[in-house]
């Protein structure tokens, strides 16, 4: 698509568009969602589904090391999320890996009953945690506080704090040192939900000392619809913690079909059961897009593409109000604008080739991702936004019926 504004040209070398097979005609900002498809993709995993389970059968166990997959594929992950390599493992599903980190850490601190968090968290991260408190019926309690004061309710009654590092409504960023820092102080477990941040921009895990991270793989990361889930622990404490999931693959013998659970040595013990080889082998696909980016210079990228982005709506779309923080170092690679009527817009928008998603009540809300959009491409997506909103194209009754989901 070709931009009605000046752009700069697109030299960055973290731009790849060519290695996405996106839609012709589209302009997707909404990798912060579900990233799109990685052109190596469909090969590979046509590979492992005809050479590996179709010729190899239960062999591909051993033949592929589809049992190793879990591990291998945490620790390309790990350089993406500045952890340590063995800390972190492939698996299940976000809102599992969520109950695994906050049932071990809230028997890491038995004496205490509380779970900290803040109301602008991802609602599967606060229902989890109202779903092991009920299971566990011991007198925990879930505290919300703002997303801004949570620093100040940190005591030592909190047993774990709870928290998604970049809010998916509005992209501000929790600062991640400064509340571990102070989870620490109290005595408190430190858990980060990495949901919005793997991927998009530069984190530090071995530094920060965190007691645990989780993370999804299907976002930035472009694993996949359903793409396997990840956790990672703080290495003194793998061989330390007791999985509530004691699973048969977190066993420290799974072929030994013992009777009775020991946990893994390692961060093995995280696992849970049957690896999902398919998604897996995806997911170990669209990570050769990241083997040589360099996540600082992503960071830049993704600044340069939303502070563009800003300026051009605020400029030319007067109606819609930012959601988001406007210093781009307190947000995260995403951007939300606030409109009555942002979920017809929203679908105007998708009409016209220009996706990005809506958040109840109010937030039109938009990725950017420097592998696959240059700045070009945001213009471009403006001066759609721009005419939607000047001849209020959006102002139909199909738009504004509420039939989607996403
Ligand atoms: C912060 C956060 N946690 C968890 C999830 C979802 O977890 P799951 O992969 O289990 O659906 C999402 C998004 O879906 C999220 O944004
Ligand atoms: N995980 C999702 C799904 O299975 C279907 C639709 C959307 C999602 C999401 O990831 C939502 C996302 N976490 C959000 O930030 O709103």
């Amino acid at each position: 698509m070709t931009a009605s504004h000046p752009v700069r040209p697109d030299a960055s070398p973290l731009l790849r568009k060519e290695r996405f097979l996106l839609p012709d005609g589209i302009l997707y900002l909404d990798g912060n969602s579900l990233g799109p498809l990685p052109r190596h993709v469909p090969e590979r995993l046509d590979g492992t589904v005809r050479e590996e389970w179709g010729q190899s059968l239960i062999r591909g166990w051993n033949e592929h090391g589809w049992m190793d997959m879990p591990r291998r594929i945490g620790d390309r992950i790990a350089r993406l999320i500045g952890a340590d390599p063995g800390t972190v493992v492939l698996g299940d599903t976000l809102s599992i890996k969520v109950h695994q980190a906050l049932s071990a850490a809230l028997e890491m601190r038995p004496e205490r009953r509380l779970i900290l968090s803040d109301s602008g968290n991802f609602p599967t991260d606060l229902y989890m945690a109202e779903g092991l408190i009920a299971e566990l019926d011991r007198g925990h309690a879930l505290r919300l506080g703002a997303p801004e004061d949570v620093i100040d309710r940190i005591d030592d009654s909190v047993a774990a704090v709870m928290l998604t590092h970049v809010d998916y409504r509005t992209g501000r960023l929790h600062d991640m040192e400064a509340i571990t820092r102070a989870a620490h102080a109290a005595g408190a477990v430190m858990i980060w939900d990495l949901a919005h941040s793997a991927g998009a921009l530069p984190l530090d895990l071995a530094g920060l000392g965190a007691e645990f991270a989780v993370g999804c793989t299907y976002k930035y990361l472009n694993g996949g619809p359903g793409a396997p889930a990840f956790i990672q622990v703080r290495p003194d404490l793998i061989d330390a913690i007791r999985p509530a999931l004691s699973g048969w693959l977190g066993h420290a013998a799974p072929f030994a079909f013992e009777p009775s659970y020991r946990p893994g040595e390692g961060i093995e013990r995280m696992r849970v059961g049957t690896p999902p080889v398919l998604q897996m082998a995806a997911l170990d696909a669209a990570l050769d897009l990241w083997d040589d980016v360099d996540m600082d210079r992503l960071r830049a990228a993704s600044i340069r593409l939303s502070e563009r982005f800003i300026s051009e709506v605020e400029a030319r779309c007067p109606e819609l109000d930012l959601a988001s923080p406007r210093d781009p170092e307190a947000r995260g690679s995403q951007v939300s604008f606030r409109h009555p009527e942002g979920y017809a817009m929203m679908q105007a928008l998708i009409a016209d080739g220009v996706i990005g998603d809506f958040r109840a009540p109010d937030l039109m809300r938009f990725g950017f991702t420097p592998l696959y959009l240059s700045e070009a491409d945001v213009v471009a997506a403006v001066d759609v936004l721009e005419r939607i909103t000047r001849t209020r194209s959006w102002d139909r009754s199909e738009f504004r019926a509420r039939a989607r989901v996403t």
